[in-house]
C-alpha cells in the first residue's frame, strides 16, 4: 500500500462535468441544475433524456420534435434479430444486451461518427443523433431478448406509444395501469445520470482515446453488471426472497452484519448520509405494493422497512437507489436478471453525454501507478531456470 495512492481513485476529481452535480452534503442531484425529484415526480423520462442532452428542458414543440425522432429510430434490423435468437437462453440479460449493442455498432454505418477514426473530428450534431438511436433501440433490444428467453416472437414497437409505454408493449404485448407506467418512467429519470459513476468513468476512458460511441457504452455496460454498481438492483431482490418474511427480517440483518456480509443495496461511494433519489423511489415502490394489492407485495414493502431501520441503526449505512427499485421492478412483472438491463436503458442517457462532452474537450485518460513488484533483474534462459 501506498501512502501516495488513492485507492479506487476514492476522492479523486478526473475531470468536469456540467451533466449532473452530486452533493453528498445535501443529499442532492441535479441534472443541468434541476433537481432529479422534480423532474422524477413532474417531468417525463423523455423530457429528461433531451435536458441531459441538449442542456435545457425542451419546449413543447422541441419535445414533439424529439419524440418524433426517437420514434423514427426504432426498429432493430432483422440481422440483430437474428443474433438475438441464437443467443443461450441462460446466459445473463446483461451478457445478451452488451452483444446486442456491440452486434449493432458494427452494423451501423455511423458507428465511428465523431470518433478518432472519422476525418470530420468531434461532431456533437452526429454523436447526439447516434445517441438518440441508441436510447431507441436498446429498449427493444432488452424486450426481445426478454421475449426470447421466454420462448416468444419479439413484438414491433408501437409508434403511437411513448418510449415508456412502448417498452411494457414490446415486453408485455400490452401496457399497464398508469400508475405502473409512471413508477417506471421515474425509475428510469432517477437512474439516467450519476456524475463520474463506475460505468460513467468507463465510457468516457474509452471514448478519451478517441474510440466510438458504441465501444464506450459497450463498456459502460460491462462495467454496469457488477453487483457493486448495477447488479446490485438484482441481488436485493434475491436479498428479500432469502428474508422470506417481515418476521425474519431484523434476525437476517443482524446475522449478515455478523458474519460481515456485505450487503446488497446499501452504501454509496460518494452519499455517506442517504441517497438523493431513495425517497422518491421508495415513495413509488410504495405505489407499486398499493396498486398490485397482494400479500406477497406488501410483504415486501414491510420487510424493505426492517431491513432499511435496522441496517441505518446497527452500522450508519442508508439504502441507495438499487434498494427499491429492485422490489418496484419486481412487482411490474420484470424477471430478476433484468432489472440491470433495464437501469441501462436508462444510464445509456448519461453515458452518451458523457461520451460528448469528453470528446468536445478531450484528454487521454491514462493515470500512474505505484509499482509494487520485484524490481529489475537478469532474464534467466528457460534450460537455467
Ligand atoms: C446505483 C449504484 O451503483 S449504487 C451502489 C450499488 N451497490 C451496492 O448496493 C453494493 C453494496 N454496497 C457496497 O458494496 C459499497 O457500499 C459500495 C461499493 C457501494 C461503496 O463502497 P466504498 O465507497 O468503497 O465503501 P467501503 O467499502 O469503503 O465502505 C465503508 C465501510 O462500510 C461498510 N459497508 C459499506 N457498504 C456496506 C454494505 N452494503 N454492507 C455492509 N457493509 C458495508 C464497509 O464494509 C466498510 O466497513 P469497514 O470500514 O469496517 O471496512
Ligand atoms: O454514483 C455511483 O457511484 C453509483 C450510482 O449511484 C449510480 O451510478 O447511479
Amino acid at each position: 500500500m501506498s501512502d501516495e495512492v488513492k485507492y479506487g481513485l476514492a476522492g479523486v476529481l478526473a475531470d468536469d462535468t456540467a451533466i449532473s452535480k452530486v452533493v453528498p452534503e445535501t443529499n442532492s442531484l441535479t441534472y443541468r441544475g434541476y433537481a432529479v425529484q422534480d423532474l422524477a415526480v413532474n417531468g417525463s423520462f423523455e423530457e429528461t433524456a433531451y435536458l441531459i442532452w441538449n442542456g435545457e428542458l425542451p419546449t413543447k414543440a422541441q419535445l414533439d420534435e424529439f419524440r418524433a425522432k426517437e420514434r423514427s429510430e426504432r426498429g432493430i434490423p432483422q440481422d440483430l434479430h437474428d443474433v438475438i435468437r441464437k443467443y443461450n437462453k441462460d446466459a445473463h440479460p446483461m451478457d445478451m444486451i452488451r452483444t446486442s449493442l456491440s452486434f449493432a455498432g458494427q452494423e451501423d454505418k455511423d458507428a465511428n461518427v465523431g470518433s478518432g477514426m472519422d476525418e470530420g473530428g468531434f461532431n456533437q450534431q452526429g454523436l447526439y443523433d447516434l445517441a438518440v438511436r441508441m436510447y431507441a433501440r436498446i429498449p427493444e433490444m432488452v424486450a426481445a431478448e426478454f421475449r426470447h428467453r421466454e420462448g416468444k416472437d419479439p413484438i414491433a414497437p408501437n409508434p403511437d406509444l411513448n418510449w415508456s409505454e412502448n417498452f411494457f408493449h414490446m415486453c408485455f404485448g400490452e401496457v399497464p395501469a398508469p400508475e405502473v407506467v409512471k413508477c417506471f418512467d421515474v425509475s428510469m429519470v432517477l437512474y439516467a445520470e450519476h456524475s463520474f459513476n463506475a460505468s460513467t468513468f468507463a465510457a468516457r476512458v474509452i471514448a478519451s482515446t478517441t474510440s466510438d460511441m458504441y465501444s464506450a457504452c459497450v463498456g459502460g455496460i460491462g462495467a454496469l453488471k457488477g453487483p457493486l454498481h448495477g447488479g446490485a438492483n438484482e441481488a436485493v431482490m434475491h436479498m428479500l426472497k432469502e428474508v422470506g418474511s417481515p418476521e425474519n427480517a431484523r434476525e437476517w440483518m443482524l446475522t449478515a452484519l455478523k458474519e460481515k456480509r456485505k450487503i446488497m443495496g446499501f452504501g454509496h461511494r460518494v452519499y455517506r448520509s442517504g441517497d438523493s433519489r431513495v425517497p422518491t423511489m421508495t415513495e413509488y415502490f410504495k405505489k407499486m405494493v398499493e396498486v398490485t394489492g397482494t400479500d406477497e407485495a406488501k410483504k415486501y414493502w414491510e420487510m424493505s422497512r426492517i431491513l432499511d431501520d435496522t441496517m441505518v441503526e446497527a452500522k450508519g449505512i442508508y439504502p441507495n437507489l438499487d434498494f427499491p427499485a429492485g422490489p418496484a421492478y419486481y412487482l411490474m412483472g420484470f424477471p430478476i436478471p433484468m432489472f440491470t438491463p433495464l437501469f441501462v436503458m436508462s444510464r445509456i442517457t448519461g453515458w452518451t453525454a458523457h461520451v460528448i462532452e469528453q470528446l468536445g474537450n478531450n484528454k487521454l485518460i491514462r493515470p500512474l501507478s505505484a509499482y509494487t513488484g520485484e524490481s529489475q533483474r537478469e532474464f534467466v534462459p528457460i534450460d537455467k531456470r
